[in-house]
């Protein structure tokens, strides 16, 4: 024998107030949704029909009145009295379109605050009216009721300790939270709070009326007044809606929280995942009929469609940027000078963003800020550094050599350059290393520098410790003495040795296998067109000379921005100290 399931009404309700709903407050939302629902579905057959939906509060006892389809008995029994039977699901079981609902759980919310539901409701058939009374614990019953109009009326009682949700300025609140863009007209103890629809719509606003009515609905809602507004529209997921270019730096690890309606209902105020992960510039208010909610309605659910239209959002904003760019460059680089990481990213995978970076981003580089277009009209090919460390040691030296070069260490710029011969395949772009700029700083005259050898193998004795070699040059700018230049490889090489130096053995014997011959050891380059350096040459006393190479590499650390390893600043002590000791006059004890 079949027997039939049984439910226990107060499992079924504690489920979804503890794992399906994030607050209580959804009851009211749920009420909404069925009024509005109810409306929709009797202007279906009786067009010019009324539509009006009236919530009042006694701060105890809430009443929702519709002027929707209503109910007859027979559908009482089998609609408000089956857990997960719906009216707005096809013949297939498929929700139906027009409507909000589709679950057939939405009732159930008001016993999160309720002990007892009563639905008081005469169908637009002219069946008698009827009065449901649900409770908690399971049970209804039906009677008679006496009702003139066609439409539905949902009383609640407050459960004990449940009264903060029915205190006024709360209902108020929570009906227009959920509901100030539905198209009918909401009123909350005679107060109208919807009816207009989204500020975005079409209507006879003048155009300047409407875009103060948005830039109105961001300062409210938001908090801010936004930099632009963004016009979507996405047919196919029937999504319409506005996205407000934040007027301040955003963080692209936080996610700005997009408010999203179904059907002009509210689904969340914080949707995640709404546009690409680039667009964090943007903060979007949308309607969509088409879109699916989770059965808790309060987030999006995941699917194909809601990919698509991340993808057809990202198209707009990426749209309104290109159009900025050709018809108010100087509102673009004030955008620019905002929220150029989220279009940096972007310019990462497009070549339209590229390309927009390329002539409108002005970048460091060491002749001065300029974009990428203008860097490459100058000067041809784009050598850059990768880093900022790179760019801060190279940058005097590179451009009194003539060689330009753009400081490519910040967030995204290296790959963007790296990228730009997408846009020009004949543009030459290359990393500047710092033994490039060695090769071009010019030798001393081969007379100078033989004289000097007894010098320099005084200073290379005092480097060697450190692995350093010492190269004496003539370059320009005389004032700098001294450079120390060092090569990825080298500078990784080097680190190596000193974590190396502190690892234990196994973990030493793993990094040993990183190890390779240093083929471009770091260079102390000394510059004899600078004064200084000059009188330190001519020193004789090995010990002299020695602390006075040890102070230069010191200095052409800090100056280069390296990172002090402890033997460097022993090193420094001990060179600091001596010439302390030899500059300051020695005590007289007789
Ligand atoms: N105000 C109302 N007027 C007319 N019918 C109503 C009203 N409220 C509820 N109903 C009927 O009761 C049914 C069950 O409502 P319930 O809110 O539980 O589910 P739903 O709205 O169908 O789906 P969801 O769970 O997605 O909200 C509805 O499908 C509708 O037929």
């Amino acid at each position: 024998m079949d027997r039939t399931f049984q439910v226990d009404l107060r499992g079924v309700v504690d489920l979804l107030s503890h794992h399906l709903y994030s607050s209580p407050r959804v009851y009211l939302r749920e009420l909404l949704q069925n009024a509005v629902d109810a409306v929709t579905a009797r202007r279906a057959v009786e067009p010019g029909a009324p539509a009006a939906i009236a919530i009042d509060t006694t701060g105890t006892t809430l009443t929702i009145t519709d002027t929707g389809i209503g109910l007859s008995e027979e559908q009482v029994h089998e609609l408000l009295a089956t857990i997960g039977r719906s009216s707005k699901r096809d013949e297939l079981g498929f929700a139906r379109h027009e409507f909000l609902g589709q679950f057939g759980i939405g009732l159930l919310s008001a016993f999160l605050v309720a002990d007892e539901v009563t639905v008081l409701t005469r169908a637009h058939t002219g069946a008698p009216a009827v009065k449901w009374v649900g409770r908690a614990d399971g049970t209804y019953r039906i009677a008679a009721a006496d009702r003139a109009e066609t439409g539905t009326t949902v009383v609640l009682t407050a459960r004990a300790g449940a009264e903060s949700w029915f205190a006024g300025p709360t209902v108020l609140e929570l009906a227009t939270l959920y509901g100030s863009m539905l198209p009918f007209p909401v009123t909350v103890g005679g107060r109208r709070v919807a009816g207009d629809g989204p500020p975005w719509r079409a209507d006879e606003r003048p155009a300047g009326q409407r875009l103060a009515d948005l830039v109105g609905y961001a300062q409210d809602t938001f908090d801010f007044t936004p930099f632009d507004v963004v016009e979507l529209d996405v047919p196919q997921a029937g999504l319409t809606g506005v996205a407000y270019v934040l007027p301040f730096q955003a963080n692209p690890a936080e996610r700005a929280g997009h408010r999203v309606y179904l059907k002009r209902m509210l689904l969340t105020e914080s949707a995640d995942g709404l546009l690409p992960g680039w667009a964090f510039f943007a903060r979007c208010v949308i309607d969509a009929a088409e879109l699916r909610p989770t059965a808790s309605r309060e987030a999006l659910y995941d699917d194909g469609l809601l990919e698509e239209v991340r993808e057809a959002l990202g198209a707009q904003l990426r749209g309104w940027l290109v159009g900025l760019a050709a018809t108010d460059p100087g509102r673009l680089a004030r955008f620019l000078g905002v929220h150029h990481l989220g279009v940096k990213a972007l310019a990462l995978h497009d070549d339209d963003m590229l390309a927009l970076v390329d002539e409108w981003l002005p970048l460091e580089t060491n002749m001065g800020r300029m974009t990428l277009g203008e860097f490459r009209a100058r000067h041809g090919r784009i050598r850059y550094t990768s880093t900022a460390e790179d760019f801060r040691q190279l940058a005097a030296v590179a451009s009194a050599q003539g060689l330009a070069v753009v400081n490519g260490g910040y967030t995204y710029d290296s790959e963007i350059i790296a990228r730009l011969p997408a846009l020009d395949p004949d543009l030459v772009v290359q990393r500047l290393e710092p033994g490039e700029v060695m090769t071009r700083l010019a030798p001393l005259d081969p007379g100078v520098e033989l004289g000097l050898r007894p010098f320099l193998a005084n200073a290379q004795r005092a480097m060697d410790r450190l692995g350093c070699e010492v190269v004496l040059r003539a370059f320009d700018p005389a004032a700098l003495s001294v450079l120390y230049l060092i090569d990825r490889d080298a500078a990784f090489q080097s680190e190596l040795k000193a974590t190396r130096a502190k690892a234990d053995q196994l973990w030493a014997g793993v990094l040993a296998a990183f190890e390779k011959p240093a083929e471009d050891r770091p260079r102390l380059v000394l510059n004899h067109r600078n004064a200084l350096v000059r009188r330190i040459c001519a020193l004789t006393d090995p010990a002299m000379v020695g602390l006075a190479v040890e102070a230069l590499y010191g200095q052409a650390l800090l100056l280069g921005y390296h990172p002090i390893r402890p033997a460097d600043a022993a090193l420094l002590n001990r060179s600091f100290l001596g010439l302390l000791e030899a500059a300051v006059p020695q005590e007289d004890n007789q």
